[in-house]
């Protein structure tokens, strides 16, 4: 299938890689200050765009793809505050669009662990639940959009918790009902995400790990091979089902 590339940086190459081996063609690449490209005939003939920019500039990329009329999947993280407006742009104009706050298989089948675990420890009221993500230093944003996406499950699930906070030492919560999130930025790690569940006796802690940004991209490039030719706001339950 043909796929155009909104964002070169660290996500773009490695999708690029991985949409070539898997015997698709990149009709057009756009990175900052290339808006102009939107217009082109070869961004028009995509099947569908992979959008992986940054929080400032996702929103008008999926604007500037929907009026190509091109489907776009989008990875980009901390600009969620918007999803609801991007959702209801698209459905209500017949537009289509993919989101996930993380694309590998992995950290999904890991959200369906947190899922189940934060189910279970909803009675253990013993135990207090707190979230660590660690990432490279370049990340603009924090927490990782999958650390929220964590937190909102865990939210959803633990009745002693209704909120989340970024834990960054000025951080008060007098009523222990935020979830707290500790945001570490270090090197060129790929991104690392633990839940933490303490009590008095003991600690329970999963991790998940990337051991490279392949998961990532892999992810994205099979989300484009499933978006071709739908319609609407779709994401990585329609893709895997119900982990
Ligand atoms: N959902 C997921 O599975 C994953 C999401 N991400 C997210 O993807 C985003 C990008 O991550 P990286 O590739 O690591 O960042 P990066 O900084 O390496 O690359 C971003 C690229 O976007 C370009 N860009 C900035 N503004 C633009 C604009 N207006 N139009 C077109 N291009 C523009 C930059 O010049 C840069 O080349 C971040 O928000 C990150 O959190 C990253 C990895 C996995
Ligand atoms: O910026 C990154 O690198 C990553 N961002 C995503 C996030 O914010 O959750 C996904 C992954 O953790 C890597």
């Amino acid at each position: 299938m043909k796929i155009a590339l909104i964002g070169y940086g660290k996500m773009g190459r490695e999708i690029e890689k991985i949409a070539l081996q898997r015997g698709h063609e990149i009709v057009c690449t756009i990175d900052i200050n290339e808006e102009d490209k939107f217009q082109t005939d070869s961004f028009r003939s995509a099947d569908v765009a992979i959008e992986f920019t940054s929080p400032k500039s996702a929103l008008s990329n999926y604007r500037n793809a929907f009026a190509a009329d091109v489907p776009v999947v989008s990875g980009t993280t901390g600009w969620l505050e918007h999803l609801d407006e991007i959702i209801k742009e698209c459905e209500v104009n017949g537009k289509t669009f993919f989101y996930a706050s993380n694309f590998s298989l992995g950290v999904n089948l890991f959200f369906a662990l947190n899922n189940y675990l934060a189910k279970l420890m909803n009675r253990f009221t013993d135990y207090d639940v707190s979230m660590e993500e660690t990432h490279h230093i370049h990340k603009l944003d924090a927490p990782s959009g999958t650390a929220i996406t964590l937190a909102e499950d865990i939210i959803s699930n633990i009745d002693r918790k209704s909120g989340w906070i970024l834990d960054d030492n000025n951080t008060t919560d007098s009523t222990g009902h935020d979830l707290k999130i500790k945001s570490f930025r270090e090197g060129e790690v790929p991104g690392i995400h633990t839940v933490i569940y303490e009590s008095e006796a003991d600690i329970i802690k999963i991790t998940h790990d990337a051991k490279s940004r392949k998961g990532f991209a892999l992810g994205a490039v099979l989300a484009a091979e499933f978006t071709k030719g739908k319609k609407g706001f779709l994401g990585m339950k329609d893709m895997l089902g119900n982990l």
